[in-house]
């Protein structure tokens, strides 16, 4: 389970967070659905250990990811917003590489990388360098590298950014397959469908704090809509920075 308990986080004169708390539990998909700027990214980062929060806390299984970002890690796999490839590399290369970073060697680590090329059903680009790479086949090498020390919990930043309807598909079909194995997902996105498609619960923020959460049935009959693109704009105010 991963537990945000009243985060904080100040640049400069933008509170980018403002005790956000939500929890997203093992076995279901978290959407974090909220316009642009509304914290997102800044709350993911605190998650994985790469910002550090001014106030609150993010734990991991338990592991508060301020204090001891490595243990925390170790239960992560992380979908980055700017997922840089490692373009001299080959598929296989690059895996080994993140399977590597997450203390697999040997036979397990030669395994493991297989697995999850066999997985993503990017046999055919294994051997291939990632440089030239299309957005869809970058999206699964991404997600290959996240995976590969199966991990518990596993996070995305706006994961179908640029992705054509396959690609999209192919996502949607190995999320939903991690949450049937018991995975605890959480996303970040701004586009509703995207959310409605995948999404057990749904955590709306805006301006750095939650502003309704609940099954997207529950954000419907929260604010007497049909649509979650109505009751959204309901919660929220405004349709500004949300793609339909
Ligand atoms: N490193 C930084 N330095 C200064 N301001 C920042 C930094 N990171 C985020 N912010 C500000 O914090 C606020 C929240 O940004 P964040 O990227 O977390 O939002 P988001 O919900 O992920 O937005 P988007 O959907 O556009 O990615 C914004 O006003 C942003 O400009």
């Amino acid at each position: 389970m991963i537990n945000v308990d009243k985060l904080s986080k100040t640049f400069k004169s933008v509170q980018a967070l403002n005790a956000l708390s939500f929890q997203a539990k093992d076995g279901e998909i978290t959407g974090l659905l909220g316009p642009n700027g509304a914290g997102k990214t800044t709350c993911l980062r605190i998650i994985y250990g790469l910002l550090q929060a001014d106030e609150g806390k993010a734990e991991i299984e338990g592991v508060d990811a301020n204090v001891n970002p490595m243990g925390a890690r170790k239960n992560l796999g992380i979908f980055p917003d700017k997922f840089g490839l490692y373009e001299r590399l080959t598929v296989r290369e690059q895996v080994a590489y993140f399977a590597e970073l997450h203390g697999l060697s040997g036979s397990a680590q030669k395994e493991a990388v297989s697995q999850v090329i066999k997985k993503l059903d990017i046999e055919e680009l294994a051997d291939r360098r990632t440089g030239g790479f299309s957005q869809g086949q970058r999206m699964k090498v991404a997600l290959a590298q996240a995976l590969v020390h199966s991990p518990k919990h596993l996070i995305l930043d706006e994961p179908s950014r640029g992705l054509d309807v396959m690609s999209t598909r192919i996502l949607r079909d190995v999320l939903r397959e991690q949450r049937a194995q018991g995975t605890c997902i959480l996303f970040s996105s701004h586009v509703m469908q995207e959310v409605a498609a995948l999404c057990d619960r749904v955590v709306v923020m805006a301006s750095g704090k939650v502003a309704a959460e609940g099954t997207p049935e529950e954000l419907c009959q929260m604010t007497g809509e049909e649509q979650l693109e109505d009751a959204f704009v309901k919660i929220i105010g405004t349709d500004e920075g949300i793609a339909a």
